[in-house]
């Protein structure tokens, strides 16, 4: 018989609390406007191109960031959720959206091609509402039908891949930022990959610089 593997989309409550987000963001000072992942070299390294499809503005926790108690807590959190060591982990990339800013649709795992990365393809996406929004800003999985309003300190998980083969694209999660329409939107994503991302993204990964 032919059935659809299951897919499961979770949402978590109070999964960072509200001195956890404040230590982030404030380490985190400089957004930059949102770039989307260009073609990749012969390294496997790829260009950030300023986007026209994700006008919100960006900033990676780097460095000094990435000591912090909090986020190394709020990392293990999720590495114990997905069940996937956290050097799989891309860094936290944290996302602010001003009233008309918004991300159309989309998918986390770019294409198949990811699969030819040393840290292969992204397979979970875990996603963090650092904000309420007063209107709009909602995430939305367009072939599913499926809205999720920001919530202050929740999170949100879903897969990119099959569970039954993780290197083919789950088409199902397609997705997309609303526009804010009221207020603002801080957010932050962990994106998973399927093997190490922390040692080949030294040299050149998915990834790296964005
Ligand atoms: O802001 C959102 O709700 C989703 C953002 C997103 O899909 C992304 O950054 O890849
Ligand atoms: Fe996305």
């Amino acid at each position: 018989m032919n059935q659809e593997p299951a897919l499961r989309i979770v949402t978590f409550d109070d999964i960072i609390s509200e001195e956890e987000m404040a230590e982030l963001l404030a380490s985190t000072k400089v957004f930059n406007q949102s770039r989307d992942q260009g073609e990749a070299n012969a390294f496997g390294m790829q260009e950030g191109i300023i986007s026209s499809k994700r006008t919100s503005q960006t900033a990676w926790c780097q460095d000094t960031c990435k000591e912090l108690p909090s986020y190394i807590a709020v990392i293990n959190r999720i590495a114990e959720i997905v069940q996937v060591p956290s050097e799989n982990f891309e860094s936290m990339q944290f996302l602010k959206y001003h009233v008309g800013e918004r991300y159309v649709e989309h998918h986390d795992m770019n294409n198949e091609k990811d699969n030819d990365f040393a840290c292969g393809p992204r397979i979970y996406t875990f996603f963090l509402y650092l904000s309420d929004v007063e209107e709009g800003g909602e995430t939305h999985f367009t072939q599913l039908n499926l809205s999720v309003k920001p919530r202050k300190g929740s999170g949100l998980l879903w897969p990119s891949v099959l569970s039954e083969n993780p290197t083919v694209q789950d088409e199902r999660t397609m997705h997309e930022a609303k526009p804010v329409l009221r207020g603002m939107k801080m957010a932050a994503n962990v994106w998973v990959h399927l093997y190490d991302f922390s040692t080949p993204n030294h040299w050149a990964c998915t990834g790296g610089g964005r």
